[in-house]
């Protein structure tokens, strides 16, 4: 396909073909003013405040779009804020409790989303103005237009791959996967473009044509345009699959090291980690494994059965554990239950705190963290299990919903981990005593820490940004 060829602007999925024109790494002429915008939770917005960081550190001047709750945490970053509205505790709640794109997915999401689209066009509108490149998250949906309209580059990035390939399902699609199912595969990325957009085309050709003087535009001629991506994953844990065109790069993990500014780690936590004073300190041997456990921005249906499970596991795996319960501070259902829900929290907690070898917290700074202990138990977040594998950690993934399954199934296949579909006592009790003893497990996840440790995620996303900007740029000619 000659990538030069396109009609209204580029495309949802693009599988252009190899274009081997450019190579070299192309120095922009002055300092850009450069727009993330991005939907979702704290995964989904902490990948652009290390790239940010990264660009204004080259001169540029950044701002990152999304939902105001992450306003404060921005700003504290150095980088410019501009809200596009919607929830994204509403949104997360609308995946857990359905599973993804299913028909009570969409059933329930539309009775939010339709209202929430709109604004979220009018606003991502606002927020692209007098910038000079456009960088969006696929989830976001309406970035193309903007870029369209204002005849910037424009490039997409995805802590995940969303991009149509043989060799894997799209991530939102896993199955018990096995390797051979190249039609599945490909028809998976086609399958979730057609359902996005046959729910936003009507509101979005309405706005192309009210407000930004475009013309109709459908999905076909929106396939035409080779738009640049820079995925935000190591290619030592998704290896890039040969059918993807020369501009979908994949440039390792975008870490933000110090993501809380003006967190410290308590006496408490401390005194646990057992790194207070040495005449507390345990021998070597007599020290049980300390693991990580906690399910980071999902919001769990029910937070006190969790919480059983957990410390029953704890127990009986003969561990010492960080739980995380970032899960259930985090509903926000309507007025009547909110009551139940507080309660709910204090008994989750209790259950937790009921245990010496258990420590609860909110949060806690994972890249402080994780170097600290042996093992870890998520929900499969993509940036949750870079930060595990970062520190070379044997790992544990309860997916919910989205991409999460997909990387449980990496972690089995690369040797360092177990995915468990379901959280019963038994099978965490199991995986906790493998990801602890299993020395081969240990030694591969160690290894694995070590190769993306070498790799520098953000200096490449740059290079490749220089790289690909002429290709992104396609206003009409
Ligand atoms: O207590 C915490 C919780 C999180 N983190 C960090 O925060 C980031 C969270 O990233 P991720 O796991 O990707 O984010 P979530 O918001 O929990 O996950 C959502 O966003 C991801 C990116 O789109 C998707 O992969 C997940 O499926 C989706 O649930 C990671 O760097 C973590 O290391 C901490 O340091 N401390
Ligand atoms: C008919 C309607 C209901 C269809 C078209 C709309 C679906 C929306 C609600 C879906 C499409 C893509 C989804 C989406 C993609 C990726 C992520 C990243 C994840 O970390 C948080 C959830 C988030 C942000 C979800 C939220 C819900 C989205 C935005």
């Amino acid at each position: 396909m000659n990538i030069n060829i396109y009609l209204d602007g580029p495309p949802l999925l693009s599988n252009t073909s190899k274009n081997d024109s450019f190579n070299k790494p192309l120095l922009p002429k002055s300092n850009m003013h450069i727009t993330c915008l991005t939907i979702g939770s704290r995964g989904d917005v902490q990948p652009y405040i290390a790239l940010c960081k990264e660009l204004q550190t080259e001169g540029h001047r950044c701002r990152i779009a999304s939902h105001s709750e992450y306003q404060p945490w921005v700003e504290d970053h150095g980088i410019e804020f501009r809200s596009i509205g919607g929830d994204p505790g509403e949104l997360m709640k609308l995946c857990v409790d359905n599973g993804f794109l299913s028909y009570s997915f969409v059933k329930d999401g539309s009775k939010f989303f339709y209202t929430w689209f709109d604004e979220l066009l009018a606003t991502a509108w606002e927020a692209c103005q007098g910038t000079d490149l456009l960088i969006e998250s696929p989830s976001a949906m309406v970035g193309v237009h903007m870029a369209e309209k204002l005849e910037i580059p424009y490039f997409r990035s995805m802590p995940f791959p969303w991009t149509r390939t043989t060799r894997f399902p799209h991530p939102f699609a896993v199955q018990n996967y096995t390797s051979g199912r190249l039609l599945y595969n490909d028809m998976t990325y086609v399958m979730i473009d057609i359902a996005l957009w046959a729910g936003t085309s009507k509101a979005i050709n309405r706005f192309r044509r009210k407000k930004l003087g475009l013309p109709h535009t459908t999905r076909e001629k929106l396939e035409l345009w080779g738009v640049p991506h820079i995925y935000s994953f190591s290619p030592s844990v998704v290896a890039m699959p040969p059918d993807w065109a020369d501009f979908i790069h994949c440039t390792g993990y975008w870490f933000l090291d110090n993501p809380n500014t003006s967190w410290k780690p308590s006496t408490e936590l401390l005194q646990f980690l057992g790194n207070t004073s040495p005449s507390t300190q345990q021998k070597d041997e007599e020290k049980k494994p300390i693991v990580y456990i906690g399910f980071g921005s999902i919001i769990v249906p029910d937070p006190n059965a969790m919480s059983i499970v957990i410390v029953e596991a704890v127990k009986q795996a003969n561990v010492r554990a960080i739980v995380c319960k970032g899960w259930s501070s985090r509903r926000n259902d309507n007025d009547n239950q909110q009551g139940q829900q507080e309660d709910d929290d204090k008994i989750a907690t209790a259950i937790l705190q009921g245990h010496p070898d258990i420590l609860s917290l909110d949060s806690v700074p994972h890249d402080w963290l994780f170097p600290q202990i042996q093992g870890v138990v998520h929900h499969g977040g993509a940036g949750t299990t870079a930060a595990g594998l970062r520190a070379g950690l044997p790992t544990v993934i309860k997916p919910f919903f989205g991409d999460q399954r997909f990387w449980g199934q990496r972690i089995e296949e690369l040797g360092v981990g177990i995915c468990i579909p379901k959280l019963t006592t038994d099978k965490l009790t199991e995986a906790l005593i493998e990801i602890t003893h299993n020395l081969v497990t240990i030694s591969k996840a160690k290894a694995l820490g070590a190769t993306i440790q070498e790799e520098n995620g953000l200096k490449k996303a740059v290079e490749c940004i220089y790289r690909d900007i002429h290709l992104a740029k396609r206003g009409k000619e």
